[in-house]
């Protein structure tokens, strides 16, 4: 019972951890509140330079995509098996991808340079549809299952002294114009901005590469977990565009 408990506060603080890697991720791609944003640095000293403030960006997000996808397949899950309970495994994937986030933030270099700036009607639209992207993505987690996902479930049915069953497949609401809203959700918070510097911009790429390779390797798991359902799936939802956009990808 004890280490039923103990697995359950750890759920707990790794879900807190996400909350507050969540909460910061809002204010630092949108330049608000925080301290350290995408574009305001807090640094007192020379601001780095431009090569340097590429390659540091570069590593922090390639550290993120690397613990991330790696961490999510089915194999490296079952080597972790060995030495770590399936009920917390989820809890240290939340953990150990919100701690990175947290340094990706912190250890950010701006590059200021400004890319493209709009006014009126358009910042407001550019603003509107931003927000909107951080909606559907958390709107998504709670369609597939939101404690699921960030590990809570699996502590919870451990504690009860159940066995942890896989994830179920499912095609609610958004799922059923896309495969993907979540990610489509962050691509639209990451591109849709009033003000593009250079550092976001190099976010935006960088995370559109990231998730679309990453995708494959998701559907690929789906496949093999799911089979025909997964496949059929695949044929009649588009993956992140909408069918209004024409071709079904
Ligand atoms: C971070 S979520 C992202 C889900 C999806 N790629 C999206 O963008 O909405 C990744 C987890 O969701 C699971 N997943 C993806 N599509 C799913 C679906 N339709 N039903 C249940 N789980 C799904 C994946 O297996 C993976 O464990």
């Amino acid at each position: 019972m004890f280490a039923r408990l103990a697995i359950l506060l750890y759920a707990i603080v790794s879900y807190a951890v996400f909350t507050a890697s969540f909460l910061y991720a809002l204010g630092f791609v949108g330049n608000y509140v925080v301290p350290k944003s995408i574009d305001k640095s807090v640094d007192v000293g020379a601001p780095s330079n431009l090569g340097e403030a590429i390659v540091v960006n570069l590593l922090l997000m390639s550290l993120f995509a690397i613990q991330h996808s790696v961490m999510a397949r089915p194999a490296f899950k079952r080597w972790l098996a060995q030495f770590l309970p399936v009920a917390c495994q989820r809890s240290t994937y939340v953990l150990l991808s919100s701690l990175i986030l947290l340094l990706l933030f912190w250890q950010w270099r701006p590059i200021p340079a400004l890319v493209w700036q709009a006014s009126g009607i358009t910042a407001w639209l550019l603003t509107g549809v931003h927000w909107l992207g951080w909606l559907i993505a958390f709107a998504s987690t709670c369609m597939i299952d939101h404690f699921d996902l960030f590990g809570l479930r699996q502590a919870l049915v451990a504690l009860r002294g159940a066995g942890i069953s896989g994830q179920s497949f499912r095609t609610p609401l958004l799922y059923r114009i896309v495969r993907h809203p979540l990610m489509l959700g962050f691509l639209l918070a990451f591109w849709a901005t009033p003000e593009m510097t250079a550092g976001h911009l190099l976010f935006a790429i960088a995370n559109t590469a990231y998730i679309l390779v990453a995708l494959q390797f998701e559907e690929q798991d789906l496949i093999a977990e799911f089979g025909a359902t997964y496949q059929d799936y695949r044929r009649r939802v588009p993956m992140l565009l909408p069918r209004i956009f024409g071709a079904p990808r």
